[in-house]
């Protein structure tokens, strides 16, 4: 939301983060103040656990309770609640880390967050302007150093060494690619692509655009990954030449969006959900290459993740062409990452761009104990290693999924082209409604249909049903005060007419407020379009 109402919030979560730091006998919980992909005016907080995920979804609870208290009592009471039910030991150490992105609003954000930290006596170390991804890295590093599992160096400049080194091994003796373009939406991702290209040096050439990080109101603004997949449209400041490689990172630098412009200069959009099936191809090639498999000889098992927003097409071609298997879950990177968890090797990605690869233990242990036969599987293990250095596995990362998926085309030597020809997308378009009640609306099937408000599905599905591989679904947003409404069809126009029918649908019947945006088709009792 606004930032300058976000005070008496941070200062909260400074008091949870502490409460869960102690839940964790004292290990270091990481704060990140940001508002990602969304205007400057904003920020907003993310919160990590020990080993860098995001936080466990039982305390978002908590963390809007004592966001809503309205006085100290209600404070304390909710505190003493929090303390109890979770039966924290209170006596136990609390240590945080805080970072935040380049939102002028930030610094005073942190003050308050370590207000609350130190209220409840916790120790907090402020890392001062990183990514989203750094931060989760560091958080990991911190719980990990000195244990067999330990992730790296808990530096920013640990974080760079670690991916350019493994990006060293994969593409080295192979040919290079023309440089790499970056839009980095003049947030942090400017300043830490620059650091990372100290580390990689001649071993990946880039150029980039919107680097301007003290610029008043220009974060995000027709730039970033965000920018680029809802508008379809080439960032700002970027021009494209013909034959450009070109990414966008997003406000944070926790999403990416490739971009390619052909001959003509027209701009394609190559998404998460095309990173994801390139990543699923490649490892699953370097595995069968290598020859690796448990212990026991059981083959390692290969999974992809993907949410509703996943293109259709993407989907038949993973089932169909990949044959790996595809599990959904609702939006938001916390339930892909978890489901993706699950696997040997579970590639998620959320079509806007946000995602990563795990590798589980076990995949980690049968990298390191393989041998290879000969020179093809030596490589090929080596290559495996170093990918499960190289993709930050604590979670989706533009930085780290930017450098795997260079390191992949330089080691297949395909084109941007040959990759974007694998699967055609289906045009697909993506609107937000504002409503009285986003409570109102309540998802099922991984945010595929609703169950309320009660006759909204079956209009829905009128509208779907007249044209030809159309889907269209409605969710509330958990991330701003609006619903929104995803389709897909065979052509561009029947594409907007779906989705302009049904936003049409929900303002009018289902409870929209503020002005009616003209572009929303009025639909009749019967269901046709007027
Ligand atoms: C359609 C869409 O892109 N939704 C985004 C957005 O969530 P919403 O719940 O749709 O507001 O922000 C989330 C956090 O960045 C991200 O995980 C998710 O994919
Ligand atoms: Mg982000």
């Amino acid at each position: 939301m606004k930032s300058d109402l976000l005070d008496s919030i941070m200062f909260t979560v400074g008091l949870l983060a502490v409460l869960r730091s102690k839940s964790h006998n004292g290990a270091t919980i990481g704060v990140m103040v940001t508002a990602s992909h969304n205007p400057e005016a904003d920020n907003g907080v993310k919160l990590v656990e020990p080993l860098g995920e995001m936080l466990d979804q039982a305390w978002e609870e908590y963390a809007i309770t004592l966001a809503n208290c309205e006085t100290h009592q209600q404070l304390q009471a909710a505190l003493d609640d929090i303390i109890k039910k979770c039966k924290i030991n209170m006596d136990a150490p609390a240590n945080i880390v805080v970072a935040r992105d380049t939102r002028p609003s930030g610094e005073a954000l942190v003050a308050s967050l370590k207000d609350g930290v130190k209220a409840l006596n916790g120790k907090i170390t402020d890392y001062g302007l990183q990514t989203t991804p750094q931060l989760h890295y560091v958080t990991r590093c911190i719980n990990t150093a000195n244990t067999p599992n330990a992730y790296g160096e808990p530096t920013t400049d640990g974080y760079h060494k670690k991916l350019a080194d493994a990006f060293k091994k994969i593409v080295s003796g192979k040919p290079r690619l023309s440089p790499l373009l970056v839009d980095c939406a003049n947030g942090i991702g400017a300043v830490a692509l620059k650091e990372l290209c100290q580390h990689l040096g001649e071993d990946l050439a880039v150029t980039s655009s919107n680097t301007d990080i003290n610029g008043k109101g220009v974060l995000n603004f027709e730039c970033g990954a965000d920018y680029v997949k809802i508008g379809q449209k080439a960032p700002r400041g970027t021009s494209l030449s013909p034959n450009q490689r070109a990414c966008s990172l997003d406000g944070d630098a926790d999403r990416i969006m490739v971009i390619v412009s052909n001959l003509a200069g027209v701009f394609r959009l190559l998404d998460g959900d095309k990173i994801a099936t390139l990543a699923a191809g490649f490892i699953m090639s370097k595995i069968k290459e290598a020859n690796v498999t448990h212990a026991d000889k059981s083959p390692l098992r290969v999974g992809l993740v993907q949410t509703a927003y996943a293109n259709g097409s993407s989907t038949d071609y993973v089932k169909n062409k990949l044959q790996v298997p595809t599990v959904f879950t609702p939006t938001g990177v916390k339930h892909l990452h978890h489901e993706a968890a699950h696997f040997d090797v579970g590639v998620y990605f959320e079509a806007n761009g946000h995602g990563t690869v795990l590798f589980s233990d076990a995949a980690v242990t049968a990298f390191k104990n393989a041998e290879g036969k000969n020179e093809a599987e030596k490589k090929a293990i080596e290559t495996l290693r170093a990918l499960s250095d190289l993709i930050n596995q604590t979670v989706g990362d533009a930085l780290s999924d930017m450098l795997m998926v260079e390191a992949i085309l330089v080691c297949t030597q395909q084109s941007f082209k040959q990759w974007d020809s694998a699967y055609t997308d289906l045009p697909s378009r993506q609107e937000k409604v504002k409503v009285a009640s986003r409570a109102a609306f309540v998802p099922i099937k991984a945010d595929t249909e609703l169950v309320e408000p009660k006759g909204l599905q079956e209009k829905i599905n009128a509208q779907v049903a007249k044209f030809k591989k159309g889907r269209c679904f409605v969710r509330p947003s958990g991330t701003e005060d609006v619903v929104r409404v995803y389709a897909e069809a065979e052509t561009k126009e029947e594409t907007e007419t779906l989705t302009y029918a049904v936003c049409g649908i929900v303002f009018d019947s289902f409870g929209g407020v503020g002005e009616r945006p003209s572009k929303f088709k009025k639909v009749d009792a019967a269901g046709n379009i007027i």
